[in-house]
C-alpha cells in the first residue's frame, strides 16, 4: 500500500533535525496517536469546540512547522467541466472515509487562503455550487500528526471547512483539530445547531454600557456623522442618568444622550429628528451586584443584516424559535420590552429607532404572552408576568388599534394608518426617486432639493402627502412593499390586522376568565379612557368584541365563491381583489369557521402553493412587471417566514395537519438546500418559485443575510425561527428525508398512502371529503366520493 504524504510534509521532514524529530516523537503525538474524539464532542458549540489553546504549541513547536494542510498537487489538466487547473486525483487507499470520528489537523490561515484561492472562483468569499473549483482538498490527520493526509470532497464539505475555519479564525485560532463528521454533518442538524448555539447569540443585543455601541450602530443612518445616539423617554430619569454616565466614562464611543419630550410625540417632532437619528431606550431592571444596585438592560433579538434594532413582529416570530430552543428568558425580555414601548412610546414600535416613533407593526403580543407563560407558569412570577403583559396589550388595543386614525367607525374594523410627515428616512435614498422626480422636475429642482423642501414643509404637494400616508401604512403593515397595498394601504381594513385583533380579543377574554377569575385589575400606567373608571376588565365584553369582528369580517371580507378573505377598502366601501397569503391568518387566529377553513384549503391554498412553500400573493394579483413597474418584495414570487409560520399554525388548528406538514417540508427543503449549496446562507426572504438558488431575490432592498465573508454568523431572525418551529411540527420521517436533501416530489412519491379504490389518497381529496360533509363544492363543481 503506498502512502501518499503531502509534498510539504516530505520537504519538512527532510529538513528537520534529528533532535527536532526526537522532540516531536516524545511529545503527545506519536504516529498512531489515539484520536481525541473519544472525549471531544464533534458537534460542540464553537467556543468550546475550538477552545484548545495548546494545540499550536504542542504541534507546531517553536518553528510552527509541523501542521500540514495542502492541496494535492498534480499536473494541470484540462477538462470540459472545470477548465484548466489542478484537479482531484482519484481516491487512494489511504483515505480514511470509514472513520466518521477522524480528526484533521489544520493550519487555519493557510487553509482559508488556499481554499479561497482554489475554490472561490467568483471571489465572493463563499464556496458555492456556482464556483467551479476542484471541490477537493487533502488535509493531514490528527492521528498521524499531519504525516498522513486524507481527502475531503464535495461542495458541502469543502464549504463547511471554509466556514469552520473562518469561525475558528474569528476566535483567534491558528491551528485547529476538526472532526471529519463536523464537516460532513447532517445539514438539518448543522443548521439547527448553528441557530441554537451561534445565530441566536449573535443576534442578541442589549442597551447596556457594554453593548450600546453595538446596538446603537445603525446601517440605515445615512447622515454625514453617524454616531450612537440614544433617546430616553421623559418618564425614565434613571435611564437618562445611566446613559449620561456611560457617555462620560467612555468618551471614545461618542454616545449622544437625549431626552424625548413630555406628552405626546408629534409627527413634526419625529420628522425633525431625521437629522439626528437614534435608538430609543428600552426596559431596564435593577439588580444588586456586590451589594450595589445597578441597572441592567432587558435584552432583545434583532432580525439581522441591516436591521440592528428591536422590531415588532420580527420579535414575535423570533420568540417562537427562541422558546423552542429553551431561550425562554430572552422571549420574556422581549415581551417586557414591548410593554415598556406601549407605556412610554404609546405603541409597539415598528422598531426602536427615532424615525419609527409614529408607527407600529402587526400586533402579536397576547399570543406571545401566552406562549411564554406556558414555559414559566410554574415560576413564582409567572402569573404576574402574564398579568403585566396582558394589561399592556389591552392598552395597546384601545389606544392604537381601536382609536383614530386607525379605527374606521363605519366598518368597525381597523387599519394600518400611522401618523407621520415627509419621506421615510430609513430607506435607501434611491428608493423614492421614481415617485419624487416628476414633482421635482415640475419645480425645476433636483431630487435632493425637492426632498429637503418637502420635508421642511416649504414645498406642499397633496398628491405626495397621500402617497406617503399610504407608504407609511405599508411599512406599518410589515408588508413593505406590495402592489396589494400601494396607494391604498391606509384605507384598507386588512385581513391580517383584523385577524390579529380577533386573536387579541379571544386571547384577552380567555386570559381574564382562566387566570384572573374574570376580573383583571388594570394598574395606572396601563389605564385608558375605556377602563379608567372601573379600573378592571372582565371577559364578556372581549368575547362580544370578537364575535362582532368575526361578523364584520364575514360580511365585508369573506368571498364564498373564491374561498378566501380579501382586504376591505374603507373609503371605496368595497372588497379588494388582491389574493394574499394573509387570508390564512384568519385560520391562525381562529376567526374562520370550519366551513371557511375547508374552503380555503380546497380553493385558496392551491393558488399559493409553490416549490418552496407559500408565496405572498398570486402572480395574477401582482400583475405584469416592467421597468416602470418593478418587483415588490412582498409579492409573487417571494415567500416569507412569517407567512409560513402562521399558515402552518392555522392549518394545524383546523386539523389540516398533512397540509401543514407538506408546506413546512417544502419551505424547510428550500431553506436547507440553499444552506447546503450556498455556503450556509440563511436569508430574510426567498424566491419560492426558484429551485436552484431561491435566496437570490431581485427586488427592492436586496436580501439581508446573503452578504457575508466565509461564514454566515447570524442567519436571519424569523427564518431561523421558522426552521426551528417547522422541524418541531414535522414527523421524524420527514426530518430524516430533509437531512438527505430529498425534494418533496420524491418524498411524496415514496411515502404516499395507497388504498383500495384509490390510486393515492391525497390531501386534496381529504379536503374534498370534508367539504362534501359540509355540503361544499369546489369551483369545478366536483364532489369527492365519500370514504
Ligand atoms: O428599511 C426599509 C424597511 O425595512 C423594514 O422592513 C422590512 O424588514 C423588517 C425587519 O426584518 C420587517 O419587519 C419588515 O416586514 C420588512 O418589510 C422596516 O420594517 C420598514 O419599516 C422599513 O421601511
Ligand atoms: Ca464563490
Amino acid at each position: 500500500m503506498s502512502v501518499v504524504v503531502p509534498s510539504m510534509v516530505r520537504t519538512r521532514r527532510r529538513k528537520s533535525s534529528s533532535a527536532e524529530r526526537a522532540d516531536f516523537q516524545r511529545a503527545d503525538f506519536p504516529r498512531e496517536r489515539r484520536s481525541s474524539s473519544a472525549t471531544r464532542d464533534p458537534f460542540a458549540p464553537i467556543d468550546k469546540y475550538y477552545d484548545e489553546e495548546h494545540i499550536q504549541e504542542r504541534l507546531l513547536g517553536s518553528k510552527k512547522q509541523r501542521v500540514v494542510t495542502s492541496y494535492t498537487r498534480q499536473a494541470p489538466v484540462s477538462t470540459p467541466d472545470f477548465g484548466t487547473g489542478f484537479y482531484p486525483r482519484r481516491r487512494g487507499s489511504h483515505d480514511e472515509y470509514t472513520q466518521a470520528d477522524q480528526e484533521l489537523l489544520i493550519n487555519v490561515e493557510k487553509t482559508i487562503s488556499d481554499l479561497l484561492d482554489r475554490e472561490d472562483n467568483d471571489r465572493n468569499h463563499q464556496i458555492t455550487i456556482e464556483d467551479n473549483g476542484p471541490k477537493h482538498i487533502s488535509l493531514g490527520t490528527l492521528a498521524s500528526a499531519g504525516y498522513r493526509s486524507t481527502d475531503l470532497r464535495g461542495n458541502y464539505v469543502i464549504s463547511n471547512l471554509l466556514q469552520e475555519l473562518t469561525l475558528a479564525k474569528d476566535l483567534g485560532k491558528k491551528v485547529v483539530k476538526i472532526h471529519r463528521s463536523r464537516l460532513n454533518e447532517n445539514p438539518v442538524d448543522r443548521l439547527s445547531r448553528r441557530i441554537r448555539d451561534e445565530f441566536w447569540k449573535n443576534l442578541e443585543r442589549c442597551l447596556d454600557a457594554d453593548l450600546i455601541e453595538k446596538a446603537g450602530r445603525d446601517p440605515k443612518d445615512w447622515t454625514a456623522d453617524p454616531r450612537p445616539r440614544i433617546y430616553v423617554p421623559h418618564g425614565c430619569p434613571e435611564q437618562y442618568e445611566y446613559y449620561t454616565q456611560v457617555a462620560k466614562e467612555r468618551p471614545q464611543m461618542r454616545l449622544d444622550v437625549r431626552w424625548l419630550p413630555e406628552g405626546s410625540i408629534t409627527p413634526e417632532f419625529v420628522r425633525d429628528l431625521n437629522d439626528a437619528p437614534g435608538i430609543l431606550a428600552l426596559a431596564m431592571r435593577k439588580e444588586i451586584v456586590n451589594g450595589k444596585e445597578i441597572l441592567k438592560g432587558e435584552p432583545f433579538t434583532v432580525p439581522g443584516g441591516r436591521f440592528n434594532e428591536f422590531y415588532g413582529w420580527d420579535s414575535y416570530m423570533e420568540s417562537i424559535g427562541l422558546l423552542e430552543h429553551g431561550r425562554v428568558s430572552m422571549a420574556k425580555s422581549m415581551a417586557i420590552n414591548f410593554a415598556f414601548c406601549i407605556q412610554h412610546y404609546g405603541k409597539i414600535l415598528n422598531a426602536n429607532r427615532s424615525y419609527y416613533l409614529c408607527r407600529s407593526q402587526p400586533p402579536f403580543l397576547t399570543d406571545m404572552a401566552l406562549k411564554i407563560y406556558e414555559h414559566i407558569k410554574h415560576e413564582s412570577d409567572g402569573l404576574s408576568f402574564l398579568k403585566y403583559i396582558t394589561q399592556a396589550a389591552i392598552k395597546e388595543y384601545y389606544s392604537v388599534w381601536m382609536a383614530e386614525p386607525r379605527f374606521d367607525t363605519d366598518s368597525g374594523l381597523s387599519r394600518y394608518r400611522p401618523d407621520g410627515l415627509g419621506v421615510p428616512p430609513e430607506t435607501e435614498a434611491s428608493h423614492f426617486v421614481h415617485v419624487i422626480e416628476p414633482y421635482a422636475q415640475k419645480l425645476g429642482k433636483s431630487f435632493d432639493e425637492y426632498v429637503d423642501g418637502y420635508n421642511a414643509g416649504t414645498i406642499h404637494e397633496p398628491e405626495l402627502d397621500e402617497y406617503f400616508l399610504h407608504d407609511r401604512a405599508v411599512r406599518e403593515s410589515g408588508h413593505d412593499t406590495s402592489y396589494r397595498l400601494e396607494g391604498c394601504a391606509a384605507n384598507l381594513a386588512t385581513v391580517d390586522l383584523n385577524s390579529l385583533l380577533y386573536k387579541y380579543e379571544t386571547d384577552i377574554a380567555r386570559i381574564i376568565r382562566t387566570y384572573f377569575r374574570d376580573h383583571l385589575k388594570i394598574t395606572r400606567e396601563f389605564q385608558t379612557e375605556a377602563n379608567r373608571i372601573n379600573g378592571f376588565e372582565t371577559s364578556a365584553v372581549w368575547d362580544r368584541r370578537a364575535r362582532m369582528r368575526k361578523a364584520r369580517m364575514d360580511k365585508l371580507m369573506w368571498n364564498e365563491k373564491v374561498g378566501m378573505y380579501f382586504d376591505y377598502d374603507t373609503v371605496k366601501k368595497a372588497k379588494t381583489n388582491y389574493e394574499s397569503a394573509t387570508t390564512f391568518w384568519a385560520m391562525w387566529a381562529g376567526a374562520a369557521s370550519p366551513r371557511q377553513a375547508a374552503a380555503m384549503v380546497l380553493k385558496a391554498l392551491p393558488k399559493f402553493e409553490e416549490f418552496g412553500g407559500l408565496v405572498s400573493g398570486t402572480e395574477k394579483s401582482r400583475g405584469e412587471i416592467s421597468i416602470s413597474r418593478p418587483n415588490r418584495q412582498w409579492d409573487y414570487p417571494f415567500g416569507w417566514a412569517p407567512q409560513q409560520i402562521l399558515a402552518w399554525g392555522g392549518l394545524i388548528r383546523y386539523g389540516y395537519t398533512e397540509e401543514a406538514h407538506r408546506l413546512a417540508y417544502k419551505w424547510l427543503y428550500m431553506v436547507i438546500k440553499a444552506f447546503v449549496d450556498f455556503n450556509g446562507v440563511v436569508v430574510e426572504k426567498y424566491n419560492v418559485t426558484r429551485e436552484l438558488d431561491p435566496h437570490k431575490v431581485e427586488a427592492e432592498y436586496g436580501n439581508q443575510g446573503s452578504d457575508f465573508k466565509g461564514v454566515p454568523r447570524e442567519g436571519f431572525g424569523w427564518v431561523n425561527a421558522s426552521f426551528v418551529y417547522g422541524l418541531s411540527i414535522l414527523p421524524i420521517s420527514m426530518k430524516r428525508a430533509l437531512g438527505t436533501i430529498t425534494p418533496w416530489r420524491t418524498f411524496h412519491e415514496k411515502t404516499a398512502v395507497k388504498l383500495d379504490n384509490f390510486d393515492e389518497l391525497t390531501i386534496q381529496e381529504v379536503a374534498e371529503d370534508v367539504a362534501e360533509e359540509i355540503g361544499f363544492q369546489n369551483e369545478h363543481g366536483r364532489r369527492a366520493s365519500v370514504l
